[in-house]
Formats: structure tokens, sequence, C-alpha cells
């Protein structure tokens, strides 16, 4: 069991290899879980399926991310009545238009006081803690809005006032908001569907602060380990490919049209950033094994295993081995190099960006073809899979897209001679620790958005 904190990795990918493929389950002992069920790729389109009364992927996430001790309120974690994962969906996605200028504006300031803004001067950053400080910043000023600020309880109850003022009588839970807020952030969507809910309990001040610091966990270490890896592989590729080049070349071209300022739909013409960050994503799973879920029907299920099948009795933790499937020859040839233009679109590698003229060699398989960066499917797990998988997914893309378009456009980044940094596998994750994840950058002046 203690061999598994060190060993995981190894065996997932082994089991795979051995059992998987067979289709059929293999089982790994896990410190954190005694043992897992690993169910085989070509079964999870099935069980992922399942009703949530069979298998439970709500108390078992919590368990995973330690919410019960972090957010010691149940009632924001795990069971806030969908309202967090509600904002998410009907109020952030849909609103990335009115959050994405706002985003761009604390990216900006962020890279110019973490990356330095002196023309020529190189500057070494560390690429997971200067991720974090910019990711959490841009995130922040749509959670609360922009300046930036602490938030605190007072400006909550205040919000909460007069939410409660514009709506009519004494049963105001029910009643119609009568003047909608101008505000337009996290908080105030976070507050306009803990009222849908109906119930008072859930427009605590105290509950609404700690769903947004809920909402700063599950988002800023999952987005800015994402920026970080898309920095590593970037800064270890080959220059002479020129991968940095034509990104630069694409962005330079959108931002020229669209005025120069990022807009949601310019951000959505970043083809090659896009395809970049999937191929980042793919090479760096946070976990070896992912999507964990729990059986929770009290009869258990059956399975198929092989040409026969076997019973998951209640209470098996079943998971699904991300890293092998993100690294199967079969879905992507190549699996091991990094190609970050294999999702784009054939026309954008045909188009007249000069930079792109070693980029030949894109392996482009019978099975890799252009896929957005929030597309999941059986072969691309890294949201995860089914009903759970994650909401905060466009967010997140649009995010990490101005991101790089702002870091190629602005800075050069030096080319790491000694190779990628590894991620450290503990147990079922990748971990950025134990290793050298620094990286030289210098403020260059980009003259591409002259005309
Ligand atoms: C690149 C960044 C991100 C990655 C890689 C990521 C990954 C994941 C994964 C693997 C899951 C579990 C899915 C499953 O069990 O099937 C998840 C769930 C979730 N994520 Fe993200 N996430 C990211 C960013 C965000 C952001 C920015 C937000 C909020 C704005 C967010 C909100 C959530 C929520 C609320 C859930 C729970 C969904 C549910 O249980 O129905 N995530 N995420």
């Amino acid at each position: 069991m203690l061999r598994s904190v060190v060993s995981t990795q190894q065996w997932v990918f082994e089991g795979y290899v051995k059992y998987s493929k067979r289709n059929t389950y293999f089982t790994i002992p896990i410190l954190d879980r005694v043992r897992m069920m690993i169910i085989p790729q070509s079964q999870l389109r099935v069980i992922y399926g399942l009703p949530e009364t069979v298998l439970d992927a709500v108390n078992t996430n919590a368990t995973l991310i330690q919410s019960p001790w972090t957010i010691w309120d149940h009632k924001v974690a795990p069971n806030d009545n969908n309202i967090l994962a509600n904002t998410i969906r009907n109020r952030i996605t849909k609103n990335l238009a009115v959050l994405t200028p706002q985003i761009a504006v604390e990216l900006e300031r962020g890279f110019r006081r973490e990356w330095g803004h002196s023309i020529g001067q190189w500057k070494t950053i560390h690429a997971w803690d200067s991720s974090m400080n910019l990711i959490a910043g841009a995130a922040n000023s749509a959670f609360y809005g922009l300046p930036l600020s602490t938030i605190t309880l007072p400006e909550i109850q205040k919000r909460l006032h007069d939410a409660a003022r514009r709506r009519d009588g004494s049963n105001y839970l029910e009643a119609p908001c009568k003047n909608p807020s101008d505000q337009e952030d996290a908080l105030q969507w976070c507050i306009e569907e803990s009222y849908a809910t109906g119930d008072p309990d859930h427009l605590d001040p105290m509950r609404i602060a700690l769903r947004l610091v809920y909402l700063n966990d599950i988002s800023t270490h999952s987005t800015s380990f994402t920026a970080a890896n898309v920095i590593l592989d970037l800064a270890s590729s080959d220059p002479s490919l020129g991968y940095i080049k034509a990104l630069r070349e694409e962005s330079a071209r959108v931002l020229k049209e669209a005025d120069g300022s990022w807009t949601r739909q310019a951000v959505s013409e970043l083809k090659l950033i896009d395809s970049t960050i999937r191929e980042s994503m793919r090479m760096s799973p946070f976990n070896s094994i992912g999507v964990p879920r729990t059986v929770i029907e009290p009869h258990g299920i059956t399975v198929q295993q092989g040409n026969s099948t076997m019973k998951l009795p209640q209470g098996t933790i079943i998971g699904v081995p991300v890293a092998p499937i993100q690294y199967d020859e079969k879905f992507y040839p190549n699996a091991k190099e990094f190609h970050p233009f294999r999702f784009a679109p054939d026309a954008m590698l045909h188009r007249d960006i000069s930079s792109l003229h070693n980029i030949s060699e894109n392996p482009k398989g019978s099975v890799t073809r252009e896929k957005a960066s929030v597309m999941i499917d059986e072969s691309f797990l890294h949201f995860g899979f089914g009903k759970h998988a994650c909401p905060g997914r466009f967010f997140a893309m649009n995010e990490v897209k101005i991101f790089v378009a702002h870091m190629v456009l602005h800075y050069d980044i030096e080319h790491l001679v000694e190779g990628r940094p590894k991620l450290k596998p503990i147990l079922w994750l990748n971990a950025p620790i134990m290793g050298n994840f620094n990286v030289r950058v210098r403020k260059r002046d980009p003259v591409e958005l002259r005309s």
C-alpha cells in the first residue's frame, strides 16, 4: 500500500496495456482510497451514464478535493443545491463577453507586475507561482469586479440588502426582481442563484462568502496548473520549429482585427493557441487516474469483464486511467511528443502564417483531428466526463487563451535547453513540486501590433 505513493502512475500505465486494452477492469491499491477499480476506456460512456442514485460523483469529488475539511459548511460544499454549478453554467459562461475585457485588463496588469515591464530586461519567474498570482487576479476580476480589492462581509451584506430591496413585499424570496442589478460579477450572480433556490438559508452572508472561497479553490489551482504547463511546454520546445513565433503572429493578427482590445469573439479566433493549450493539457493531466465515482446502489452494479460479467459491490470506487488514455498512440500518433497544432483546423495550418513553414510534421493520424480545448471525449479527460464534467472549462479556456496571447505578444521566453521539467507523480496526482520550474522571460516591444 505504501508503495502506491510513488508507484501508482507506473502501475496504471502497466495495467492499461495489460487489462484495459482487453476490456477488463483491474484494481490498484492506493493509500488514500484503499483500492480503486480502474475502468476500461471502452466502457466509459456506459458506466458514466449511470444515474446518480447508482454512481455518486458529488461526495466522491468532495472527498478528493477535501472540501469537508477546507469548506466546513456542507450547504456550500458538497450539497449547495447546485448554486455554484448554476452560477457558472447559467451566468458566468453566458456572460463571457462581459467578463473578457476586464479579465484582459487584469492579466495585463498582472504580467507587468510579475514578469516585468522594462523592455529588453531578463527576469527569472517561477512558472507555477507566477501563473497562480496572474490567474487568481484575473479570475477574481470576474468574481468580484474591478478594481480588485478585498471583499468583506459588510460588502456582501450590502449586496444582499440591495438584492432584497429590488424585490417586492415580505415574501421577497419568491418575488420577481424589479430592477436587475447593474453589477455583473460572480458574487452578484451567486446571490441571484441563491435566491432562486427559495431557501433563505442560502442567503446567509457567511455562506455566500464561503461559496466564493470555494469558487476560488476549485478554479485557481486547476487553471494556473494549465497555464504553467503551457509556459513550460513552449519554453522547452525547439525554437527552430517556430511555435512561439506562430502563436505570436496569430495573436497579433487577431488583436489587430479586434481594434487592439480583447473581446470574447476575438479570443474565440485564437485557434492555434487553443490547440496548444489542449495539447499541453493532454500531455500533463493533473492525475494518472481521474474521474472518481463511488457505487452507491445497495445491490452494486454488474459490468462487462472481458467476455463475461462481474459485480462491483456498493462502496466500490472506480476511476479512469486518464494519463494512459491521453498517451495512447491509438488516439494520438507520436503521443510522447508535444505537437501544439495537433488539434488546429487544417485550414489554419495552410494560412499565410510565415512561422508555420517548418511545421509540416503535424501528426494528424486518422483519429486526431480538429478539436476545441473545451471539448470532452473518451480520449480527452482533463475536464472529467459525463454529467459532472467541469462546468468552468469555458471560463478557464477563455482566460488561459488571453494569458497565452498576452504572454507571446509581450514577452520572449528563454529556451529551456535542459528540457521540460517533469511533474512529480504522487499517488494518482501529478504534482508541480521537487523540480526547477524557473523560466527566464524578457519584455519585448510588440512591433507586430503597429500598423
Ligand atoms: C483548466 C482549468 C480547469 C480544469 C482542468 C478543471 C477540471 C475539472 C475536473 C477534472 C472536474 C471533475 C469532473 C468530473 O468528475 O467528471 C471539475 C469539476 C468542476 N469544476 Fe473544474 N476545472 C478547471 C477550471 C474550473 C473553473 C475556472 C471553474 C469555475 C469557474 C470550475 C468549476 C468546477 C466545478 C463547479 C466542478 C464540479 C462540477 C460538478 O460536480 O457537477 N473549474 N473540474
